[in-house]
Order: C-alpha cells, then structure tokens, then sequence
C-alpha cells in the first residue's frame, strides 16, 4: 500500500522548470528524507506533493481519507499577539483542552500549555507545531526542515522525537533536510533532489552513489560514518557517549 505518490512531477515557477519528471512514494511507517542544495526544489516538492502547489506535469496520488500532518518550514507568529501554545493548538479548529495537553505532553512541552507562543525558545516552538501536526493522528507526517534554527542537541533531539513518534504510532513521515549528519542514518529511504532526483535509496546507497557525492563531496562518507556510529549519543560533545535514549537495535557496542 502507498500512502502517497508522486509521479514524473514537473513543477514551474517563475518561467522555470524548478522541477523535471521526479517521482516518488511513501508506504506506512516508512521515514523518507528529501535532501539536497538549496534551491534544489526540495520545499516546491513538498508543496506540490500536498497539493498547494499545481504541477505542470505528472500527477500526485494520496490513499484515499489520507491524514496527513504537516510542519512547515517557519511560522512567524506577531510579537505582540498574546497567542498561548494552548489556544494556538486550537486554530483553526476548536481541540478540546485534554488533547492540546496530550500533544504538547506527547512532544516534550507539557509547559507550553499557557505560555504565550512568541515567548518560546526555537525546539521548544518547534515542537508545538509538532504537536499541532500530531491532532489529526496522522498516517503521514510531512516536515520541512523541521529543525531550522535549533543547536545541533536540538536537532537531534527532534529527529530522536519524531523516531519515537513513529513508532509509538506507526506513522510515515517525509521530510526535507539539508543536514546530512543527521538526517542520513535517521531515514529509512533518502532521496537526492536536485531539480530531478539524481539519486536514491537507503541511506548507505545513497552515500556511495556517484551522483551525490558530484553534490555534497567526498568528505560526506566519513561523516556519515561517524554519526552512524555516534546515532545514540549526544552530539555536543563527539567522545561524550552518554546515552539520551536506547534503541536495542541501534546500538553500538
Ligand atoms: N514563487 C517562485 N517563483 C519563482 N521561482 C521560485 C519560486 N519559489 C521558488 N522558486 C525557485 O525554485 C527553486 C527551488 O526552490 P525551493 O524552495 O523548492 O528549494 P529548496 O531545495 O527547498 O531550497 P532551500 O534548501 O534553500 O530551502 C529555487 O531556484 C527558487 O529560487
């Protein structure tokens, strides 16, 4: 079964074939990665897989009733607006108290409830969009560059959350990245976007094919090396190798 498709997708914008013939597909559970330069049309795929963008070409297939969560890449919210993550959780459509609690829990940031949205710091607003993300229990959670304007403890933080979240409620996700380090060993399936997609598979394939080291070198290997190694720990300090979290089948020892 397959959540959602695209196929031989092309996107123009501005009077420029942003992108040519791309196809991809997305089954349950799975955790796909788009990576790629910037302006290599990572959002505008995005975009046109959800449906707010028009393609020029090709055509996108969703499962039918498909639930889908989105987190987008920024939200700027007013200053001056005294928007509580609690009341935030409940545009546009009214959710009851309980289940705003719940999801802020379920992410991390229980404490969000009734402070104002302009007041928190980047992870911790991140994760209310997470969480606002996760009110329709989604089949498919899509995320553009979720991590946008965390540390690097943060960023890993948040993939290990959305890991979590995945198999605790079994969702796919899809997301854009242009980190590497991260990104790589944390996705099941990476594709390599560069207008078309030059490249994909697993994260160990994708690594060692020609095309994506034309795009992000040949250092690329040694790095993904190391944080496949470093997955479990902390990422602040690179010898520090204290356990956050435990995956029993990630280990590496
Ligand atoms: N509305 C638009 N009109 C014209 N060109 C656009 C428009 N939106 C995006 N583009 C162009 O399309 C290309 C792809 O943009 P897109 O935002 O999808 O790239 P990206 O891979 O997500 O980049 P980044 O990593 O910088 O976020 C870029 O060259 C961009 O300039």
């Amino acid at each position: 079964m397959t959540l959602l498709s695209v196929t031989h997708a092309c996107v123009r914008l501005g009077g420029h074939e942003v992108l040519h013939d791309v196809s991809l597909s997305i089954a349950p559970g799975e955790i796909v990665t788009i990576l790629g330069p910037n302006g290599s049309g990572k959002s505008t795929l995005l975009r046109a897989a959800l449906g707010i963008l028009p393609l020029a070409g090709g055509k996108i297939t969703r499962k039918l009733g498909l639930r889908l969560g989105y987190v987008p890449q920024r939200l700027t919210i007013d200053r001056t607006m005294p928007l509580t993550a609690g009341r935030f959780l409940s545009l546009p459509h009214r959710v009851p108290p309980a289940k705003a609690r719940t999801a802020l829990e379920k992410v991390g940031v229980p404490e969000a409830y009734d402070r104002p949205m302009a007041g928190l710091s980047g992870g911790q607003f991140q994760r209310v969009l997470l969480a606002r993300a996760l009110l329709v229990e989604p089949e498919l959670l899509v995320l553009d560059e979720p991590t946008q304007g965390l540390d690097q403890p943060g960023e890993a933080a948040f993939y290990r959350l959305i890991e979590e979240l995945r198999q605790e409620t079994g969702t796919a996700v899809l997301m854009v990245s242009h980190d590497l380090h991260v990104v790589m060993a944390a996705s099941d399936r990476v594709i390599c976007l560069n207008g078309h997609v030059c490249c994909e598979g697993t994260p160990q394939v994708v690594s060692n094919a020609p095309e994506y080291r034309a795009l992000f070198g040949l250092g690329t290997q040694g790095a993904l090396a190391l944080y496949r190694h470093d997955h479990d720990h902390t990422h602040d300090h690179e010898h520090d190798h204290h356990h956050h979290h435990h995956h029993a089948e990630k280990t590496d020892a």
